[in-house]
């Protein structure tokens, strides 16, 4: 029997526990499929004694984690603790310093750090593997850098954070409220530790981050990606948008576009998105991820499954894990860090698109026509006024319009020239609409 591979394991949460059943579960399975036995020797957390429903004492235990990679019994790490810095990366550290193999499913510290960490695993010719960081489930990781690597990709776009799609479904579907629905989602253990992450688009910006980087051969670029959450979504938007023959999505997306003298130039983005119901991204539902990739010779690719949750993110660490035993090491970035480009953000204002607006205005006459007159000043062309009802915070009325397609850069404009109006009782909402 060939040796087993002995992994020590951070983080006993959602998807800690997850990997500890699963590798459990398919024992057999798995180790058929390495070539050999993956045996968990050593665990760590905050809390040794919480009720977890596992069997923790065939293991043994480390009160610090950074401990696991020392420990002379494991082979490989995987850190399943979360956060960028702090304890997480302090290990992710430890490990590769070690020349231990990591698998983690950390993207906001694979999106801070990286490049730094796969500098190192490099340089040590070791693995450094994230493919639950990115979509759960869904082995888009490897889809991207092993399946599409024969072509040059054009776009990368989708739904990033099961969260998002969850609340945004759930709320279209039954009507409830945001903050009810967001409850249920951290319940089923979809959110993060701080949901602000999900909400505010910074989860799925991480993502996205990732995922530039190894669709496009760019180093890693977080504080570029342009961000905004679903916060600002109310009910009355999710309606309209139904009215209109589009579900509201949380979309990521990723492009590459030469500037004036022929230097790439990264456009990442991360926004609510007005999706036609006819296109692949609206029938996403629940904490299901999509990723569509377009390549030149692969066309129109989708990946699609489970984004969040205990089962699928485990499947994917123990796939990480499995890759591992087989000894498939790969650059974790799909090439060199040496060799990532390094990419100026690309400025979007050029870029046509119909737009989906949402005003609220006092009930008063000449409201309507001062909004109308600042598209006009600014070039944008209105499609259509869908409704003026009340709506739901007050004495308000709700104004929402359809652009025809035009730059981007007009809408901007229109939205300054009506900034300071005593008409405006509270900042527009302005969500772009996807093309079919
Ligand atoms: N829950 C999900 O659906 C998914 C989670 N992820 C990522 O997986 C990682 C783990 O997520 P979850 O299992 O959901 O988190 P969780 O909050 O359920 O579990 C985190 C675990 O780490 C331990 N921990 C946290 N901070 C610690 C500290 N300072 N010192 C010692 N132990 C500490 C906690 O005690 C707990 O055992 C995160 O990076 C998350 O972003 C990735 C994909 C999906
Ligand atoms: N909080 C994340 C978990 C998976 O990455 C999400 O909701 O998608
Ligand atoms: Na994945």
């Amino acid at each position: 029997m060939p040796d087993p591979l002995r992994i020590g394991l951070a983080g006993l949460g959602t998807v800690g526990v997850g990997v500890i059943r699963l590798l459990d579960t398919n024992r057999d399975l798995l180790a058929a499929r390495a070539g050999r036995p993956i045996e968990l020797v050593a665990v760590s957390a905050r809390d040794r004694h919480r009720e977890r429903g596992i069997d923790l004492s065939p293991y043994g235990w480390e009160d610090d984690m950074a401990a696991l990679a020392q420990r002379d019994d494991v082979d490989v790490v995987v850190e399943l603790v979360g956060g960028s810095d702090g304890p997480a990366l302090t290990l992710a550290r430890a490990a590769l310093g070690a020349g231990k193999p990591l698998v983690t499913a950390n993207k906001a510290m694979i999106a801070h750090h990286g490049l730094a960490l796969a500098e190192l695993a490099e340089a040590r010719d070791v693995a450094l593997k994230f493919e639950a960081a990115v979509a759960g489930g869904i082995p888009v990781v490897k889809g991207l850098r092993e399946g599409t690597s024969a072509n040059k990709l054009e776009r990368i776009y989708g739904i990033l954070n099961g969260t998002c799609n969850y609340i945004l479904s759930t709320m279209e579907d039954t009507g409830a409220d945001f903050a009810e629905v967001l409850g249920e989602a951290q319940a089923k253990g979809y959110a993060e530790a701080d949901p602000t992450f999900d909400i505010e688009g910074i989860d799925a910006a991480h993502k996205l981050a990732i995922l530039a980087a190894i669709g496009f051969g760019a180093r890693i670029d977080f504080d570029a990606v342009r961000t905004t959450g679903i916060t600002r979504v109310q009910a009355a938007d999710i309606a309209q948008a139904d009215t209109l023959g589009y579900v509201i999505r949380l979309i990521a997306m990723t492009d590459v576009e030469p500037d004036e003298s022929g230097a790439p130039r990264l456009l990442q983005r991360v926004r609510p998105c007005l999706v036609p119901k006819s296109h692949p991204l609206a029938s996403v539902d629940g904490p299901t991820n999509a990723v569509v990739a377009e390549g030149n010779f692969s066309g129109r690719l989708l990946f699609q499954g489970a984004g969040a949750g205990e089962g699928p993110t485990a499947s994917a660490v123990v796939a990480d894990l499995i890759d591992i035993a087989r000894d498939e090491v790969g650059a974790p970035f799909s090439i060199p860090v040496a060799s990532l480009a390094k990419m100026a953000p690309a400025e979007p204002g050029h870029r046509m698109e119909r737009t989906y607006l949402r005003f609220t205005v006092a009930d008063r006459p000449g409201v309507l026509a001062e909004i109308a007159a600042a598209m006009r000043d600014a070039g944008v062309s209105i499609e259509s006024l869908i409704q003026k009802a009340r709506s739901d915070d007050g004495g308000d009325v709700l104004v929402a319009m359809v652009t025809h397609e035009g730059p981007e850069r007009c809408v901007t404009q229109a939205l300054a020239l009506l900034e300071g109006s005593d008409s405006l009782t509270a900042q527009p909402l302005v969500l772009p609409i996807l093309p079919d």
